[in-house]
């Protein structure tokens, strides 16, 4: 067994120590050796009356069992007094659990100001004052044990408790600056949460929970803290029933509402467009420190300044189940056995469709304000938006697995009459920070044009480059099924345009539209299949341009030409003998598989 955890020669003062945890921790820490100035005012749990009976109760109890106690009968809010006591008695003070509580629980419409305040100068005063008087004798000894009292009701809330919850989270507040500025002395300051039976609990809480909540199961909790050998500070330990748990609060990742340190209005519309981000917790974490939080906000206004924001940014998580789907999503199918790589996670050859990785720069500009707030009227939505161009470049070797942070930011604007162009970059990285994929989408806004925008892209929009003038080298049909749109969407862009309707006459179609990167994944795979032996590996780069839309069930020809190790490209629809991806092309890194 573990040596005994001693308080010899420590001096301990417990306020409210005449009954429930107050008198446990007096017990406890008494038969472990310290030495324990018993405070209570000897009132009623509602703050009623003052009679020296309860502390002298427990000095009593504690001389009767060979331990050393003084009682001390003072107000909390009296401090000095209280840990003057100590000083007489014992001459240091090492040890403060600042316990004294009452209640006065009304509804917010009902506290009176007197109930409020003597509420506020038991709990969060009265800690003050005694941890503040105590404070220049720990300084000196360079040494101090202080305990905060808070409570569910503070953290959470609590009906008919506003008053009470109030100031027991003004502990926790106090908590974390005592803990701060004690640090230095070896004065720790940590909170207890704990759920006790006691009088203050008597009524409000259920019988089976009263009956198991008994304050000598947290005593044991309260007092480790108030020992030597306990390191941590600015705590908060929640206990109860012989159960005890650290409790810390979380910040989400948040999201920057603004695209430039130089937008100094932001739209409440804005707001409300990111409020899912707002209030997205799911990349929360603890901040254990003021500089930590202002720290990461420093972080954003840097990457502002910089123009990295709106470098937006976004996590991207995938298996092989993602592949799969996806796969599935742009044609590849186990009647082809070239494609079984790509469709059964033991194959030997596994491997992504490279054109996947569009997906991590399309969720962002999906997930994010990107595309609206690069346009002066503010307004993209669903409703108005068409893939324009795509590039992607696969900068590393790809995984089938990972979790890439993928940044992203508006690119260029232009404007184009009939709509507005909007183009975003975005790169991805995996874990260890490799740069994986580069994306540039181009979102044609329909309607947003005429704003008196330049038309012309700037250097840096990868160009659509024309077919040679020549037959094509080769061509590949796929025959797209009606539930094409229907099983790409899982792969991530849920997009209605292309599933629903009405949504499609909202946009000003007759009936759904086919994703146009779902068309851009299977003329990939007719590349790969065609110049690149089915290997992934060969894959560089694609760009494409979405000339007109495709109807799930169409059947899409991709005609190819091969210039060394670029393979220029044109989709059609069979049917129609439309045009629908122009000026496309992929370049590969190597085409020396067999052809
Ligand atoms: C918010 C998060 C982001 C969301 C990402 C996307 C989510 C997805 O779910 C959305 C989709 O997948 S939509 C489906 C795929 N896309 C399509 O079907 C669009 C097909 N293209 C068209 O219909 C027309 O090209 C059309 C309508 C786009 C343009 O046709 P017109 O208005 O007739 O234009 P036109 O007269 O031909 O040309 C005017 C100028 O615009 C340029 N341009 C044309 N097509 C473009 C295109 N596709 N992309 C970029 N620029 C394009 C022309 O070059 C011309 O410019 P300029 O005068 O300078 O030469």
């Amino acid at each position: 067994m573990a040596e005994q955890l001693r308080f010899d020669g420590r001096i301990a003062i417990v306020t409210g120590a005449g009954a429930g945890l107050g008198r446990e921790y007096a017990l406890l820490l008494a038969s472990r050796g310290a030495k324990v100035v018993v405070n209570d005012l000897g009132g009623t749990h509602n703050g009623e009356g003052a009679s020296s009976r309860a502390a002298d109760v427990v000095v009593n109890e504690i001389k009767s069992k060979g331990g050393q106690a003084v009682a001390d009968y003072n107000s909390v809010v009296d401090g000095e007094k209280v840990v003057d006591t100590a000083i007489k008695a014992y001459g240091r003070v090492d040890i403060i659990i600042n316990n004294a509580g009452i209640l006065r629980d009304r509804s917010i419409a009902k506290i009176s100001e007197q109930d409020w305040n003597l509420i506020h100068d038991v709990h969060l005063k009265g800690s003050f004052k005694v941890t503040q008087a105590a404070w220049p004798y720990m300084k000196k000894q360079n040494y101090g044990r202080i305990i905060m009292t808070s409570s569910n009701s503070g953290m959470y809330g609590n009906f008919g408790q506003a008053n009470y919850s109030a100031a027991k989270m003004g502990l926790v507040g106090l908590a974390n600056t005592v803990a701060i500025e004690g640090t230095k002395n070896n004065i720790h300051c940590n909170v207890i949460v704990p759920t006790a039976a006691s009088r203050m609990t008597e009524g409000i809480l259920p019988d089976m929970l009263f009956n198991e909540l008994k304050p000598q199961l947290i005593a044991p909790v309260v007092v480790y803290l108030c020992h030597e050998s306990c390191e941590d500070n600015g705590a908060y330990i929640e206990s109860a029933a012989g159960w005890a748990t650290k409790v810390q609060i979380f910040r989400g990742k948040g999201t920057v509402l603004r695209t430039s340190i130089e937008q100094d209005t932001i739209a409440p519309e804005a707001v409300q467009k990111l409020w899912g981000k707002v209030t997205d917790m799911s990349e929360a974490t603890s901040l254990d420190a003021i500089s930590r939080a202002s720290g990461y906000l420093l972080e954003v206004l840097e990457k502002l300044k910089e123009g990295k924001i709106g470098d937006v940014e976004d996590t991207f998580s995938f298996g092989s189940k993602d592949l799969i789907l996806y796969a599935l999503g742009i044609g590849a199918t186990v009647k082809n056995a070239d494609d079984l790589k790509f469709l059964y996670e033991n194959d030997a050859d596994f491997s992504p469709i490279p054109s996947f990785f569009v997906m991590p720069g399309l969720m962002l500009s999906m997930s994010s304000n990107l595309v609206a707030s690069a346009l002066p009227s503010g307004k993209a939505d669903l409703t108005n938006i068409l893939h324009g161009e795509q590039y992607l470049e696969i900068c590393d070797d790809i995984p089938t697995s990972g979790k890439l942070t993928t940044t992203g930011k508006v690119f260029d604007v232009m404007d184009k009459g009939s709509g507005a162009v909007v183009v975003t970059n975005s790169d991805s990285y995996d874990e260890s920070g490799r740069l994986l994929v580069k994306n540039q989408s181009s979102i044609f806004v329909v309607g947003a044009g005429k704003f008196g925008g330049k038309k012309n892209p700037i250097n840096g929009v990868v160009p659509i480059v024309p077919a040679p003038n020549r037959a094509p080298d080769a061509s590949i049909q796929y025959k797209t099924s009606e539930d094409q749109a229907a099983l790409y969407r899982l792969s991530g862009d849920l997009n209605p345009l292309h599933i629903d309707p009405s949504f499609a006459a909202i946009s000003g179609f007759k009936t759904p539209i086919l994703h146009g990167l779902c068309s851009l994944g299977f003329s990939v795979r007719a590349v790969l299949a065609k110049y690149a032996n089915n290997n992934s590996a060969l894959f560089k780069a694609v760009k494409v341009r979405f000339a007109s839309p495709v109807l799930p069930g169409q059947t899409l020809k991709v005609d190819m030409w091969k210039e060394g190790k670029r393979i220029y490209f044109r989709t059609s629809i069979v049917e129609t003998g439309k045009d629908v991806i122009t000026g496309a092309y992929v370049d590969l890194k190597d085409t020396s598989a067999k052809l």
